[in-house]
This record gives C-alpha cells, structure tokens and sequence, in this order.
C-alpha cells in the first residue's frame, strides 16, 4: 500500500504503508510551506519512521516551476535525502527519502521515483 499526497485521518491504516508517495505542484510556490508541513508531519511520524519517502514535484514542463533543488530547500530537506542510488539500511537508522522530478501530462520522471522506491521494499 501506498500514502499518496496528504491523506489526513488515515492513521489506521499507517501499519500497512510500503511507501510515501507526496505530489507537489512545483509552479504552486506559495503552497511551499503548506507542502513543507505536511511533510515534516509525515516524516516525523513514529509509526511511519522506517517507511521510504518521496517526493514528487510536478508541472516541470513549465518554465516557472521550481528546480529539484529549489524544492528540496523551501521543503527542508536540503542536506537530508538519502540520494539516488540505494543506501544500505542494514547498519544505520537511515531513511529512505528523495525528490524526483516530474511532469504527469509529459508522463516523465515519476517512473524514476517508483524505481528507486521499489529499491527499498520487499
Ligand atoms: N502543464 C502541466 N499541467 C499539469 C500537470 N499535471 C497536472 N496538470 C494540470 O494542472 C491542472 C490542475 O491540476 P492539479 O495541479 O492536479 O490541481 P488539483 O489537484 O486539482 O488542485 P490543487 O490540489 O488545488 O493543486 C489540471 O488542468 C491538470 O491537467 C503537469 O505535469 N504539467
């Protein structure tokens, strides 16, 4: 099972989570601390510590919309994903936790963050 986006009220179903899926509107820059909330909620959660997280910005197609980068900043995570190739969790408490990029009318990117995401379950 998969939380796709912000799903509030779901708690009892957070022991089935494989993975985190959070869509954001990456030309929506005002809705950036909403998303950064929502998230830091999600990441924050015991129940959910161990389960692999990404996020996806979406609308690259669009000129405005903001830079991988620039959405790792404005949803604090700049210094905390665990990048993409696979990191061995076996030693450490790390968490699976990445930005991808995206355009669903384009159909890009989004298949990368499936990828690395199904890396980490089994
Ligand atoms: N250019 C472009 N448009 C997109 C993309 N994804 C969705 N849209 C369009 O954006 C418009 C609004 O859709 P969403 O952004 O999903 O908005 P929503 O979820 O209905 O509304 P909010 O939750 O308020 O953001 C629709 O016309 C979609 O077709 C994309 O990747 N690129």
């Amino acid at each position: 099972m998969f939380l796709f986006d912000c799903l509030y009220g779901m708690t009892d179903y957070y022991a089935k989570v494989d993975g985190i899926v959070y869509l954001v509107d990456a030309i929506d820059k005002v809705r950036f601390v909403e998303s950064k909330k929502e998230v830091g909620r999600l990441v924050l959660d015991d129940s959910l510590s161990q389960v692999p997280f990404f996020i996806l910005g979406n609308k690259i197609d669009i000129p405005i919309a903001a830079s991988e980068d620039e959405l790792r900043y404005y949803l604090g995570f700049f210094s905390y994903t665990t990048r993409k190739g696979k990191v061995n969790l076996e030693d450490s408490n790390i968490r699976p936790i990445e930005v991808f990029m995206c355009s669903i009318v384009r159909k890009m990117g989004y298949g990368d963050g499936f990828k690395w995401l199904s890396k980490y379950i089994n």
